[in-house]
């Protein structure tokens, strides 16, 4: 992160989301509550932080941590001040090893420094009492890898997650519980069922979550207004299409944010995006890596590419 954006956060565009009134016990506003101001002043994009090795190579850099920094680095302070979002892929820094997470744990740190919100894309998910670990590692305040927010796979059960559910809501971090991936195989899974699929329940165990948050939403409603969202977040592909309606999923009820994948370089557009959610879609966190990321190492040619990706949101 360059001395700029570290020390003078609002020198670099926009002002950093703000910290607002007291929500939980660490004082931090509730995550859900932190991405509704972020997307209402940023708009509704997250930028993935994918450091993958063919990106390294084509943007004249080495596979190795000095350089996966120097890529981290370089997209956060192009497009850190312009997002909602940023959402490093752990499994990226994990391939380097020890040092690749080094390089993550100062990534995340300028992620906070320049005021964006981080979600490590992490993918977590085990049984109840080794979950509080990964909890640990990704939601505790003074973890060396803490981030806003963290992905979790449900697969051993949504109620196994209750560690890092309980966590995110003390420090006001969030989360977000895969249910309608964007990969073709996800369906195999997630779709099983029919109208009480997969899918349909990890939605409705995230309503729970945020309806303990928030309170019930009212008939009809669309989970925005005083409401606002929740911290309990649901990962649904921009690649899904008509499956949510076919499965019956009530998204906007959920009061949930939606990170949606799949723009860009799985295909998805930002009229697929529109279309596929609807109701919901102002709950909606679209995020993008590879084909923002193909646009570098230029600072601008990256900002550039974000600006592209976020205005095809609105049509
Ligand atoms: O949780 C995720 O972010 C995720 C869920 C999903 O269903 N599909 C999906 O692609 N992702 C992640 O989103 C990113 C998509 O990258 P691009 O296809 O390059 O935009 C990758 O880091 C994936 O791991």
């Amino acid at each position: 992160m360059s001395p700029r954006c570290r020390s003078t956060p609002p020198s670099c565009g926009r002002p950093p989301v703000p910290e607002q009134p007291v929500g939980t016990s660490t004082g931090r506003v509730p995550f859900g509550s932190r991405l509704r101001t972020a997307m209402d002043s940023r708009g509704q994009l997250c930028v993935g932080i994918d450091p993958h090795p063919a990106l390294l190579a084509a943007w004249g850099l080495a596979d190795d941590p000095a350089s996966l920094e120097r890529f981290s680095l370089t997209v956060l302070e192009a497009v850190g001040a312009d997002v909602a979002a940023v959402k490093p892929q752990v499994a990226l820094f994990e391939r380097h090893g020890s040092a690749g997470l080094a390089v993550l744990e100062r990534l995340l740190a300028a992620c906070a420094d320049a005021g964006v919100l981080s979600i490590a894309d992490a993918k977590r998910g085990d049984i109840g009492s080794t979950m509080a670990g990964y909890a640990d590692a990704w939601l505790r305040d003074g973890s060396a890898l803490a981030a806003d927010a963290v992905t979790l796979s449900p697969y051993l059960g949504f109620e196994s997650l209750r560690p890092a559910l309980d966590l995110a809501a003390a420090t006001g971090r969030g989360v977000f519980v895969l249910a309608l991936t964007s990969n073709p195989e996800g369906a195999s899974v997630q779709h099983v069922g029919g109208d009480q699929s997969v899918a349909a329940r990890i939605v409705a165990a995230a309503a729970a979550e945020n309806s303990r948050e928030l309170g019930s939403p009212g008939p009809g409603s669309t989970g925005l207004g005083s409401t606002g969202l929740g911290s309990t977040g649901l990962v649904v592909g921009a690649t899904v299409g008509r499956a949510l309606t076919g499965l019956g999923l009530d998204l906007a009820a959920a009061q949930a944010p939606i990170l949606a994948p799949g723009l860009g370089a799985q295909g998805a557009t930002g009229a697929d995006l529109r279309a596929t959610f609807g109701p919901a879609f102002p709950n909606v966190l679209a995020t993008s890596s590879r084909d923002i990321l193909a646009a570098g190492p230029a600072p601008a040619a990256l900002r550039d590419a974000a600006a592209r990706t976020l205005a095809g949101l609105s049509g």
